[in-house]
């Protein structure tokens, strides 16, 4: 895909911590190419557009030749007006004394309007991609609110567990990240997650001779990649930003300009009913982008060790979406 036009890139949560450091790396060309003219729609809620502004000047500042165009939105309508890549960043955190379900209509909320209103006015082309958490329901919400859009163009953000899974293995194997291919996150952007490497090619050695070390497997790998957020959380006392920021940037480059050859990556969208996940469950799965469009790959063989993995974080999934549709 290259057009002389600038594609339209909505980033909501624009002047939050995410939003911030994913702004300057788009306009300087590293999601949708060096050739690739951006006009930027920055959408925050009333009280943070002045921040906002402020994140539009510093983007002014940056002289990016790629940068058509930056405005600032309060309102979801003309923000996502035309919009082709919608960034859903912005989401309503846990506040103190909030239960999940709480959080869970909170945001039910949000993404059902920004859904609909993404259906009515974005380019018929629009591509979307939640962050905002819990991304894989926040995403099934939006979707479900938006008819005339295929489902498939709505995805969740598990590209940084996927790229948290490729560094702790990089560490425990003494090879280079890019010796590591066909690693595959399944299931939800939660603690439940599943980071699989019996498929993986990791430098000589196969991904299933590693997790020969159930004990390492059990007790550090997985549990290393699941709760990497809330360690972030605690070594910095705010939620991962760069890293988040960087996945993002990584999922839609991926799908516009496609995944490397021989490899796979791991995004969630909603089901089409494969690998025991019920349709319409937004799910991490192993995807490869072919002429901008995700495929599920398929075909994987599922051990006994994987298979009750991926079904307890998608029985989370389903009971997430119940109350999230029915809040
Ligand atoms: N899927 C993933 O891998 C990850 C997801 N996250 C999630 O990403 C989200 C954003 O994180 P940060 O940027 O660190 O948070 P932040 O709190 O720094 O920024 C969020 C921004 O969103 C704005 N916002 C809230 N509701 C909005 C709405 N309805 N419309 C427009 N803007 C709205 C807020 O005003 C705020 O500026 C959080 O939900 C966080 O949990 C964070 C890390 C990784
Ligand atoms: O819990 C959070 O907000 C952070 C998060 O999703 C992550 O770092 O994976």
């Amino acid at each position: 895909m290259r057009r002389s036009a600038p594609a339209v890139v909505t980033v909501t949560g624009a002047a939050g911590s995410i939003g911030y450091a994913s702004v300057f790396r788009i306009a300087a060309g590293a999601m949708l190419g060096h050739d690739q003219p951006i006009a930027l729609r920055l959408l925050e809620l009333p009280q943070s557009v002045p921040a906002a502004v402020g994140t539009a000047m510093e983007l002014d500042d940056g002289a990016f030749g790629l940068l058509k165009s930056v405005d600032v939105f309060d309102d979801p309508r003309k923000a996502f007006d035309g919009a082709s890549f919608a960034l859903l960043v912005g989401a309503r955190p846990r506040s103190k004394g909030m239960e999940r379900a709480d959080l869970l209509a909170a945001n039910s909320d949000i993404f059902a309007l920004q859904g609909a209103v993404i259906n009515e006015v974005a380019a018929d082309d629009v591509r979307v991609i939640v962050v905002g958490n819990p991304a894989n329901t926040n995403a099934a919400v939006a979707a479900a609110h938006a008819p005339e859009v295929p489902p498939q163009r709505f995805t969740a953000l598990t590209r940084l567990d996927h790229n948290r899974a490729i560094a702790q293995l990089s560490h425990r194997a003494g090879v280079e990240v890019g010796e590591i291919s066909r690693v595959t996150i399944w299931g939800n952007h939660s603690a439940t997650q599943y980071p699989d490497i019996f498929h993986a090619r990791v430098g000589g050695r196969s991904g299933a001779d590693l997790a020969a070390d159930r004990e390492w497997l059990v007790d550090d790998f997985i549990p290393t990649v699941a709760r990497r957020g809330t360690a972030i959380i605690e070594a910095r006392g705010s939620s991962s930003a760069a890293s988040a920021a960087n996945a993002t940037i990584d999922h839609v480059r991926d799908w516009v300009l496609g995944t490397p050859a021989d490899d796979w990556t791991s995004t969630a969208l909603p089901s089409p009913g494969v690998y025991g996940v019920p349709e319409g469950i937004v799910c991490s799965f192993p995807v490869r982008s072919v002429d901008g469009q995700w495929e599920i790959v398929e075909g994987l063989e599922i051990n006994g060790f994987s298979r009750a993995r991926i079904d307890a974080s998608v029985a989370e999934l389903e009971a997430e979406r119940v109350a999230a549709l029915t809040s």
